[in-house]
């Protein structure tokens, strides 16, 4: 039988990544949006000439691959050059989610997206897990995580879903305010009720 999807999103450093690699160590078949964000842009890929063809080639480190740092001090703080940028790249990443999905193997597969519930793609899951942390705790995980100054990081958090807002859209919430040990005995708990499920739902 296809296996159901689950969609895994939360905020900006509140430990989505961290969350679904403890699911991928259960065996649970993972899809990461943000890595396949970082696929189409490698070197050679179309998407990286358009960047440069709009973007100019101070977007470029020297080995030829794509600045992250220039862009993203591009796009975040400026809507139009991000909406352009998003209408290049979120077609891309959705074909090659797609094909990425159709692989899995295990009972049920995630799909990790931080802008899952934004961009209408949660609609496509039959499950919708939210990663919730209190505000001051994503801003200090992600700017440990990136060594990025707090002010770029609240540029993020402004431009994404406010947090009460995706917790309407949740199945589960999984609360990632305490330790690592913590989040993985939460992931284990949540692990044990999904394979009860049937199709993703009760
Ligand atoms: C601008 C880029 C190159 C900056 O890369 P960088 O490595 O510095 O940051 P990273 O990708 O880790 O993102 C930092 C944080 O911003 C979030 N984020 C990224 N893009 C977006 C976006 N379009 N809208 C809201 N949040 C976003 C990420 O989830 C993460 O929380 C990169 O974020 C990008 O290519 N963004 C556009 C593609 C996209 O929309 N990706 C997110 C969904 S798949
Ligand atoms: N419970 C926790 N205790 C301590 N550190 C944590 C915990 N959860 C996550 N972290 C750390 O916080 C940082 C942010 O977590 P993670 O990268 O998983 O967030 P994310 O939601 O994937 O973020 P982004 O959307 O920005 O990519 C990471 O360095 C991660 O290792």
């Amino acid at each position: 039988m296809k296996p159901w999807v689950l969609g895994l999103t939360g905020g900006i450093g509140s430990g989505k990544s961290a969350a679904a690699e403890n699911f991928s160590e259960l065996g649970v078949h993972l899809v990461d949006a943000d890595q396949v964000a970082r696929w189409v842009v490698e070197p050679g890929q179309p998407a990286l000439e358009r960047i440069v063809e709009h973007f100019g080639r101070e977007v470029l480190l020297a080995s030829g691959a794509l600045d992250r740092g220039a862009l993203r001090a591009r796009i975040f703080q400026d809507a139009e050059q991000r909406k352009w940028l998003e209408g290049l790249l979120h077609p891309l990443i959705r074909e090659e989610i797609g094909h990425s999905l159709a692989l899995a193997q295990s009972p049920y597969a995630i799909l990790v997206s931080p802008l899952l519930i934004e961009s209408g793609q949660y609609q496509r899951m039959q499950r919708v897990l939210v990663v919730d942390t209190p505000e001051s705790l994503q801003i200090q995980r992600a700017m440990a995580r990136d060594s990025a100054d707090e002010e770029q990081v609240r540029a993020i958090l402004k431009i994404q879903m406010q947090r009460d807002e995706r917790l309407r859209h949740a199945d589960d919430v999984l609360v990632n305010d305490r330790d690592r040990s913590w989040l993985r005995q939460e992931v284990e708990r949540l692990h044990g009720f999904y394979l009860t499920l049937k199709g993703g739902r009760t």
